[in-house]
């Protein structure tokens, strides 16, 4: 038993994705009462995952955020974006997010030589529709302990990510790590085909 809270649509099982087969995208949202940020993603995400990293935007209390990707060409801002500002300039992802509200609206990488470059992070919690694609592994989940939680649930953590269906992985997933990986081979020359 732990008193973690993962993230407010993890705790109960993954029941808020009902994920739909050609599903287009949907509209971001910040979390301001009034002139929201609105940015439009024209396309289904991949990748979703829970993230215990220090610099993805979770939601109050929890311990994950739910961040996935989707291609850049496909997101833009259509309202209030005078509101986004970002969050390091200097980080290897440029977060967008609401200087009001402080929600993430989306990170961009804007080095062309990074094997994510072409893919913008997004928070499909930000939006009201329904269809996006569910949450599949959970990525950097030792990060937790260093925005405060206790070695010792780390335990129970995993535990209860595995319930849920989530593999557990404290960086990226296998299929991430190797695409970044075979970017570093292609920029040392030593990328086997
Ligand atoms: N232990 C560190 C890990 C930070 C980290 O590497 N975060 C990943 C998360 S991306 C979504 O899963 C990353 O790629 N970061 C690049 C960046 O943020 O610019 C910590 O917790 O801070």
């Amino acid at each position: 038993m732990t008193t973690t809270k993962l993230h407010p649509r993890l705790d109960n099982g993954i029941t808020d994705y009902p994920e739909v087969k050609d599903f287009a995208g949907g509209t971001l949202k910040c979390l301001c009462e009034s002139n929201r940020v609105e940015v439009k993603v024209d396309a289904q995400t991949l990748h979703n995952h829970a993230c215990g990293c220090s610099k993805c935007w979770k939601p109050e209390g929890a311990d994950f955020s739910l961040v996935a990707v989707v291609p850049r060409d496909k997101v833009h801002v259509i309202s209030n974006g005078d509101k986004l500002e970002i969050v390091d300039e200097t980080a290897t992802i440029q977060r967008h997010f609401c200087k009001e509200c402080k929600a993430h609206l989306f990170g961009r990488i804007e080095n062309k030589d990074h094997a994510f470059y072409g893919l913008d992070f997004v928070h499909t919690e930000l939006s009201e529709d329904k269809g996006w694609s569910a949450p599949q592994f959970a990525a950097f989940v030792s990060s937790v302990i260093e925005t405060g939680t206790a070695p010792s649930q780390m335990a129970d953590i995993r535990k209860e990510l595995n319930n849920i269906g989530l593999p557990t992985y404290d960086v990226l997933s296998p299929e991430l790590m190797d695409l970044l990986a075979a970017k570093t081979a292609e920029l040392n020359g030593t990328l086997q085909e």
